[in-house]
Order: C-alpha cells, then sequence, then structure tokens
C-alpha cells in the first residue's frame, strides 16, 4: 500500500544512508576505469528513447537500494493506482487521467463509473474534423480569405505543453500556418503578436481548462476587441473565435459560440494537457495524423511505464535517481539541457511540470513533510548554455544534476553540424564525469610553454572536480512519436517521484496566494495612494507606480 508511514522511517532510506556515507567520496572516474561494462550495465531502452545512467554516483548496490525505497514505498500500486482512475488527486478528490487521453488500448477508463473512452475518442475526430475545414480552407474568415495565423490565447499548462510540442515539431509544420501563443499579461507581448496579423485571416483559440483566469481572459478580450476595432463584426466572430476548456458555460458567456467549444475534462490536469484538445493549436500546424503520433509516443511510454518491471522502468529510474540527489547528496536542483534547436522550450515546460507538481511540503496525508521533495528545475539549449552557465557546472560549489537530451539524427543534416552538435553534448557530459586533476592541469600547463612556477601557481584555477552526474537521453531524431514518449517521460517520472515524496503531484494550491492579492493591489495601483492593509515594502512599490505614471 503506497504511502504509508514517513519516508524516512522505511529500512530502504535507512540503508541508503549508510550507503551514501560509503560511496561520496568515490569518484566515478575510477569506477569507470575498472568497469568496462558500465554503459551496458545502466541503460535502459523505452518507447523509441534510450537512457545512459551509467554517469552517476551510483553502483549496482546503489540501484538495488534504490529499487528496495520503491518497493517499500508501495511504488508499483501506486502506479497501478494513477491508471486505473483512483482519487490520486487527493485535495481535489479527482483522479489524474491524461493517459486516457492518449489510450490506443481496448481498455476502459471509468471515472464515476462511466467509461470515458468514447468521450475522448469523439473529441480527437472533432478535432480532426476542425483541423481539416481549416487546413483545407473549407473554414474561412470573414471576407472568404483563408486563415494565415492562429493565435493560441492560454497560460501555464495551457501553453507551455502546446508550445513545447509546436516548436519541437517544427519541421511537421505542413498547412503555411503560422502559430502564436499569447500568454503573458503584457501590452507588449499582445501588440507585438498583434500588429504583424490580419484580422481577416486570424483564427483565435481561447484555452483556459477553467475559463476564470485573469491573462488569458483579459488577452482574450482584447484580442475580441482589436478584432470588432480592425473590421471584424459581431457575426463574424463565431468563425474567428474558438475555445478549449472545461467550463462550458463561461465560455459561452465570454461570447464563444457553443459549437466551437472544444471540451476538456477536472480529471486532466492543466500541466498535463498537451494531448487533449489544449493541443489544438498544433494539430493545426502538424495535422491530426502526426498529433496522432505523438500521442502513439506517449501511450508507448504510458504503457512501458505501467508494465515494465521497477529495475528496468526508464521514468521509475530517472525519479529515484534524482531522489538520490536530492535527499542524500542535499542537491536542490535538476538541469534540463537539450542538445536540439527544436527542443528549446523543454526546459519551461518542464519547469511546470516538475516544480508545479512536487514542489510541495505537505505529504497526501497532511504532515509536513520531513526531507526535500522536488528540486529547482531549470537549463538550457546547447551549445549556448556552454558559453553562459556551464562554467558553475564544472567548477561551482553547488552540483546540478544534468539531463542531456540528443537526437542522433538531425532534420536539417547539413554539413557536419550535427556532429559538431553532438560532439559537444557527448564531452560535456564526459568532462562532468572526469575532471581534471591539478596534477593533469600543471602537466597541460607546462605542455603548452609555461615554466613550471608559473603552472604550480596557475593550475588550481584549472582544476575541475568532475564526479558530477548526468544523464544522457538520446533517440534517433524529434519524431511526433519521441516527442511524445520524451514529454511522457518526464511526466512519469515527476509523478513516480512524487508517489515516492508522498505528496500530492497533481494539485498547486501555493499559486492561489498570489493570484487572491494581485486583485487588491491592482485596485491599489489603480486607486488609492495609501492602502493601509499592505505591508510597507509593497506600499512603496504602488507609490513608486503612482509616481512614475503620473511623471510620462
Ligand atoms: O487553463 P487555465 O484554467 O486557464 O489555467 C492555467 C494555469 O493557471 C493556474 O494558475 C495553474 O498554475 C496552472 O496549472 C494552469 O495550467
Amino acid at each position: 500500500m503506497a504511502y504509508q508511514g514517513s519516508l524516512t522511517s522505511v529500512q530502504a532510506w535507512q540503508d541508503l544512508q549508510q550507503h551514501h556515507q560509503d560511496i561520496r567520496d568515490q569518484h566515478m572516474r575510477d569506477w569507470f576505469a575498472k568497469d568496462p561494462q558500465r554503459f551496458e550495465r545502466f541503460h535502459v531502452e523505452a518507447a523509441g528513447l534510450t537512457l545512459d545512467y551509467s554517469k552517476n554516483r551510483i553502483n549496482q548496490h546503489t540501484v538495488q537500494l534504490l529499487l528496495e525505497l520503491a518497493q517499500q514505498r508501495g511504488l508499483p500500486g501506486a502506479i497501478r493506482n494513477l491508471f486505473q482512475g483512483e482519487h490520486v488527486n487527493r485535495s481535489e478528490d479527482r483522479p489524474a487521467l491524461h493517459t486516457a487521453l492518449r489510450n490506443f488500448s481496448e481498455r476502459e477508463i471509468l471515472v464515476n463509473d462511466v467509461n470515458i473512452m468514447p468521450e475522448v475518442r469523439h473529441t480527437v475526430h472533432r478535432m480532426e474534423e476542425f483541423c481539416w475545414k481549416i487546413r483545407r480552407n473549407q473554414w474561412r474568415g470573414y471576407d472568404n480569405r483563408p486563415f494565415t495565423d492562429v493565435v493560441s490565447i492560454g497560460i501555464g499548462g495551457s501553453f507551455l505543453g502546446p508550445k513545447l510540442a509546436s516548436s519541437a515539431l517544427k519541421p511537421y509544420w505542413d498547412s503555411g500556418l503560422n502559430i502564436h501563443y499569447l500568454a503573458n499579461i503584457d501590452g507588449s507581448h499582445i501588440t507585438e503578436i498583434l500588429k504583424r496579423l490580419d484580422p481577416a485571416t486570424t483564427l483565435f483559440i481561447v484555452q483556459s481548462k477553467s475559463f476564470g483566469t485573469q491573462e488569458t481572459l483579459k488577452n482574450a478580450t482584447a484580442c475580441r476587441r482589436w478584432f470588432l476595432d480592425n473590421g471584424g463584426s459581431e457575426q463574424d466572430l463565431s468563425r474567428h473565435f474558438t475555445a478549449v476548456s472545461a467550463n462550458v458555460q463561461k465560455a459561452t458567456e465570454f461570447g464563444i459560440a457553443e459549437e466551437n467549444i472544444f471540451p476538456m475534462w477536472d480529471w486532466v490536469g492543466g500541466r498535463y494537457s498537451l494531448w487533449s484538445a489544449m493541443g489544438l493549436p498544433l494539430a493545426l500546424a502538424i495535422g491530426i495524423d502526426n498529433f496522432r503520433d505523438l500521442l502513439r509516443g506517449a501511450y508507448a511510454m504510458d504503457e512501458h511505464f505501467r508494465t515494465a518491471p521497477l529495475a528496468e522502468n526508464m521514468p521509475v529510474i530517472m525519479a529515484l535517481l534524482g531522489l538520490w540527489y536530492v535527499n542524500f547528496f542535499g542537491v536542490n536542483s535538476h538541469a534540463i539541457l537539450p542538445y536540439d534547436h527544436y527542443l528549446r522550450s523543454l526546459p519551461a515546460h518542464l519547469q511546470q511540470l516538475d516544480m508545479e507538481s512536487n514542489g510541495k511540503s505537505i505529504t497526501l496525508d497532511g504532515n509536513q513533510v520531513d526531507y526535500h521533495t522536488g528540486p529547482i528545475i531549470w537549463g538550457g539549449v546547447g551549445t549556448n548554455g556552454q558559453h553562459a552557465f556551464h562554467q558553475l557546472l564544472h567548477q561551482g560549489t553547488h552540483f546540478s544534476p544534468c539531463d542531456f537530451i540528443v537526437p542522433m539524427c538531425s532534420h536539417n543534416p547539413i554539413d557536419n553540424f550535427h556532429a559538431m552538435l553532438v560532439s559537444n553534448c557527448l564531452s560535456q557530459s564526459q568532462a562532468l564525469l572526469q575532471g581534471k586533476s591539478e596534477q593533469e592541469a600543471i602537466e597541460e600547463l607546462i605542455a603548452s610553454g609555461m615554466s613550471k612556477a608559473e603552472a604550480l601557481v596557475l593550475a588550481p584555477q584549472k582544476v575541475i572536480p568532475g564526479n558530477r552526474p548526468s544523464n544522457t537521453l538520446y533517440f534517433p531524431k524529434a519524431t511526433p512519436h519521441t516527442v511524445g514518449s520524451l514529454i511522457a517521460l518526464y511526466e512519469h517520472k515527476v509523478a513516480a517521484q512524487g508517489m515516492l515524496w508522498g505528496v500530492n503531484s497533481f494539485d498547486q494550491w501555493g499559486v492561489e496566494l498570489g493570484k487572491q492579492l494581485g486583485n487588491r493591489v491592482l485596485s491599489a495601483l489603480e486607486g488609492e495612494t495609501i492602502a493601509d492593509d499592505i505591508d510597507g515594502s509593497t506600499n512603496g512599490l504602488i507609490r513608486a507606480f503612482h509616481k512614475m505614471q503620473q511623471q510620462l
């Protein structure tokens, strides 16, 4: 049974503490020297992806103890519960059934005793029909010209997943439509997007599960105003405005025609919703067949996560490695380093996925945790990061485990660009692993012509400790299938960590307070000069706003 008792009282936890003492000073460089089979031993394949996890601070005993921890925490049962639609999101009393959105099996999935699969499939058919009409110019703008641009208006999970998949699959954009994502509440962003567009050939998709999110409603209202002020009429709105929402009433109140609203369900979390009609802008860009391939890739990873033994289960292995560093090495961050231009939005998506899911301090039972949970996720696209933040990765006082993510083949195989890109990726993880000793630094400096005395002075600056862990995830090419399995891999990694830590990975109460206070601050910014109920710092900033607004 999952989540019973405290994580730290589990026997394997105590064993891991002892084991950490035993191996923490050992260097991976020595392990590789002694064991030529390390790569073979520590790699796993699933759903078209391969994970090399040999460059981690682990030996076989570590893996065995981590797997015992997973067993003792009831991970297999918790995975079953997730797929079976148990109310794993306890604080909202809901299942988390994003896996139903890509369920290509004949398995029924029940929510309140009703099989949800027919509705899921019906929605994909509606998406297909809609994409067909737009992409084949059957559904046109108000002056009968075909659409040229689609503006997706949404934020958080209603933005990051579709945005990531759209940029990851840019080589598959075959409709000629330009897709724009409008998320932030920032006059500059909306201005920059709309100024290039023609209302007569622009389609809007308002994407909000709740249809109550401030940024989305403000942006949608402004887009509608812009449409009406620039040639569109009230009667034309239904040709140009569609929505994806679980709140049909609010969407219709806003003015979206009911037949233009695609459904969402409360059993899909926002950050897990790419696979639903939230993926509509993506489907418009790449076509429904490619969108289905994305779902199939995710489904392949689901089946792997659901059925593979823990020791061969890629998301479980990644979850346990992450826990090993957070809870035993005291690490508090994790870097995501895609070596692929098309995957450059991955760190941003994984920030929400991971930090909103596992950035929690209270267990499912309502107790304060006595161990750390989800790390800070950060990162950036290679090789740009090498010329920026990798310095800290190599020589900083903090260490951050890294995921290097690399397709072995490029969509654009020009010259030897791709071999150069991959060589950078592989040599970064190699450098993190092996480092450079003082002796090596001295010898290198002397070989470059420096005197021994000078070399001795400079060498300490050039020492790189190494022994810094990384995973390398690779696959043949960033196709819809592999991108689907890659995103699902991280969803399951995060879910497995949440299960181990005993937190609810499917709620996000922490984001609410800022929203509540935001309304009060907005009224002060727009009115009062002194707000007695607001703290001194915030009041000072409100006064500065008033002052500077008056000066301009
Ligand atoms: O889709 P919506 O209801 O507009 O929600 C958009 C986003 O806002 C919320 O505040 C949450 O932080 C996100 O998890 C969610 O995806």
